[in-house]
């Protein structure tokens, strides 16, 4: 197993698992105490011309959380969609316990291989001993706060993977990479890095995620969206496989709300969505998940 890279284990940000909205900004300000927040997931089964969605909320606590919980057990949600709800580590148990069964549980991060003595590390052992499906890895915020690098992440998924959790791998640029026209270099580059220690893709769903419309207000146009979800989709058949590259679901995230995802939805590839703030109410995420059901799709 590989271990800890210096700077993480050397770094006192190693003992905290706290994003926060705006990478840029709160790498600013040093995220000294970052609470971690609550995040849903969903996302399209492209095989099965489904929809699925993920999401995410704003900062838990055991009362804001039972509130949500709540409102999703309430919801109603096409069947045709996946839905995955990503809370803060301390709170994944009390969701497991009190939400339906019908919506999925992941994690924010694990640690990259079998759990031992990592001090404040959660092992993707223990994921699977608390009931937790799925994880989250790659977010802007681990990347560009925690300085986690792309063959860190590409190990991480990996193991995950091997301990059959299902891994959301996100990749996505910065601003300024964008305005330098190099939003496929880094794209490819993080991909890259998956595809070096990924060998099954079954059990990978991709989130792009452009930095700059993370918890900005500033979703990416469909069109936006759309060119890049079509490069990746395009950059997985020329590098790992045609079958890879049509069944991989890609869901966008980036100021994702009940007001604009029905736009996005629309997109050939866009197969659900990563959403933060919008999904700290129930209803509002509710409308979200079945604005990517293939029946409106398809409509
Ligand atoms: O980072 C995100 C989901 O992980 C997106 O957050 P927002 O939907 O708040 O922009």
């Amino acid at each position: 197993m590989a271990a800890a890279p210096s700077y993480l284990a050397s770094s006192p940000l190693s003992r905290l698992a706290g994003p926060r909205r705006g990478a840029a900004a709160a790498a600013a300000r040093a995220p000294a105490a970052a609470p971690q927040q609550l995040r849903l997931g969903c996302y399209r089964r492209r095989a099965q011309r489904v929809v699925a969605m993920a999401g995410s909320g704003k900062n838990g606590t055991k009362d804001s959380i039972s509130k949500l919980v709540s409102e999703l057990n309430a919801a109603t949600l096409e069947s045709d969609v996946d839905v995955v709800v990503a809370p803060p580590f301390i709170y994944i148990d009390q969701v497991k316990n009190s939400l339906t069964n019908r919506i999925e549980v992941s994690a924010q991060n694990v640690w990259i291989g079998k759990g031992g003595a990592y001090t404040g590390e959660i092992s993707a052992e223990q994921l699977v001993d608390i009931g937790c499906q799925w994880v989250i890895l790659g977010h802007s915020e681990r990347r560009n706060i925690l300085g986690e690098d792309d063959e860190f992440i590409g190990k991480k998924a990996a193991y995950a993977l091997s301990q059959n959790v299902k891994v959301i791998a996100c990749i996505g640029e910065l601003l300024e990479e964008r305005e330098a026209g190099k939003t496929f270099d880094v794209c490819f580059k993080q991909l890259k890095a998956y595809a070096d220690s990924i060998s099954n893709w079954t059990d990978v769903v991709i989130a792009y995620e452009p930095v700059w419309a993370i918890g900005t207000g500033k979703v990416a146009t469909p069109e936006q969206a759309q060119e890049v979800h079509v490069a990746v989709r395009d950059w997985f058949k020329t590098n790992v496989s045609p079958d890879v590259a049509s069944s991989i679901r890609i869901i966008y995230g980036g100021s994702v709300n009940a007001g604009n995802c029905a736009e996005l939805a629309k997109k050939e590839d866009i197969d659900g969505f990563l959403v933060g703030g919008a999904s700290l109410k129930g209803p509002d995420f509710a409308t979200i998940v079945n604005s990517v059901t293939s029946k409106k799709v398809a409509a």
